[in-house]
């Protein structure tokens, strides 16, 4: 985990919490770039669900999250609402590609 502050009251608390969320969405908005790119590499909707490698990134983000001191189970259902919605996106993306 990075250095956390002990904080005074709540606002101070929600301070904090503003500045990593500006974080987190350049984050998500970076990591969605990719995503889309993602769409022109892949033939039909089953490649774009992959659910193989997502599998793979669960198992990875719930390792990272319990060598940085985070909550594996929060991490997990925080990744799996985001990569669905992220497949939900490829998933428009691809079917634009192909008609
Ligand atoms: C981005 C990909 O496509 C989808 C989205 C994923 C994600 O957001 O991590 C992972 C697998 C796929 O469901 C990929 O296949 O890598």
């Amino acid at each position: 985990m990075r250095d956390v502050q002990q904080c005074r009251d709540l606002s101070e608390v929600r301070q904090h919490i503003d500045r990593i969320d500006r974080e987190i969405v350049a984050t998500l908005a970076e990591r969605g770039y990719y995503v889309h790119q993602a769409a022109g590499f892949k033939r039909n909707e089953q490649e774009v669900k992959a659910p193989q490698r997502v599998k793979q990134v669960i198992e990875r983000v719930r390792t990272m999250a319990e060598e940085q001191q985070g909550d594996p189970g929060v991490v997990e259902q925080v990744y799996r609402a985001m990569i669905a919605a992220f497949i939900e996106a490829e998933m428009h993306t691809h079917r634009n590609n192909h008609g």
